[in-house]
């Protein structure tokens, strides 16, 4: 029976878009796609969209953990020494920005379960669309840390400049934002907030077209945080 539909061509592979100074992945797989799809969509209910989420982020941290630091080690198989590596410490620091962030905390422990977690409370103003931060907790020295923020919604860009300028301010110089949706203009923003020698990564399952005039990621899959917790 001939296949029906839509396929990924095998030539397509992640792309790391040709923005000057910033490393940007869309992670271009089958299944990422198949669960954007089904998070983008209204009828997806809140369980589902949780699941979902969680799904993906281990996912997009597959590719995101790419450089995490290792070190060489010896263990013993049942027939002889062999050589591997494990985590190198300090052990990466994953930092959420609540609440919808939290959503995406499961699956990276899951992949990095040694992996600390340190926690930034943000929340944009509808109006002028600034971020606000109310809760900070975070080691004091992050120099040397690899740090790998949790956000699913990269928009006007204003939550992740100040949720890494808070890193940068510890001492943080190796940042990754794991993203589900980035809008160009936040990209943009991100990328000329910070200096060029020390370069932001931005992993993220797709970069959408634009944002409407509130602000919100368009097409995109409405407001991250309500979906996953309620509207507040
Ligand atoms: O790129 P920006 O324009 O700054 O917008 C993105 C931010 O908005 C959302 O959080 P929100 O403020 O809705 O808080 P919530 O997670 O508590 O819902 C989202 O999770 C990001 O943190
Ligand atoms: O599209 C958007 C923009 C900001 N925050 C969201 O949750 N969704
Ligand atoms: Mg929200």
């Amino acid at each position: 029976m001939p296949s029906m539909g839509f396929s990924f061509p095998k030539e397509n592979p992640s792309s790391l878009l040709a923005w000057p100074l910033m490393e940007i992945l869309a992670v271009h797989h089958p299944l990422v796609a198949h669960k954007l799809t089904a998070l983008r969509d209204v009828n997806t209910d809140s369980p589902t969209f949780r699941r979902l989420a969680d799904e993906l982020v281990t996912l997009l941290a597959y590719e995101a953990t790419r450089d995490v630091r290792v070190s060489p080690v010896t263990v013993d198989t049942p027939l002889q020494p062999a050589q591997g590596v494990r985590l190198s410490r300090p052990a990466p620091l994953v930092v959420p920005i609540l609440r919808a962030g939290l959503g995406m905390l499961d699956g990276m422990t899951r992949l990095i379960p040694t992996a600390e977690v340190g926690f930034l409370g943000m929340v944009r103003d509808e109006d002028s669309l600034k971020a606000q931060t109310y809760a900070t907790r975070l080691p004091d020295d992050l120099a040397g840390r690899q740090c790998y923020v949790l956000d699913p919604m990269l928009a006007t860009g204003g939550t992740l400049v100040a949720a890494i300028q808070l890193l940068f301010d510890r001492g943080a110089r190796d940042v990754t934002a794991i993203t589900l949706l980035a809008a160009p203009e936040g990209l943009a923003t991100v990328e000329s907030a910070f200096p060029a020698e020390t370069p932001i990564r931005i992993v993220t399952a797709a970069v959408d077209e634009r944002l409407n005039e509130n602000g919100y990621i368009i097409p995109g899959l409405g407001d991250a945080g309500d979906r996953l917790y309620g509207v507040v």
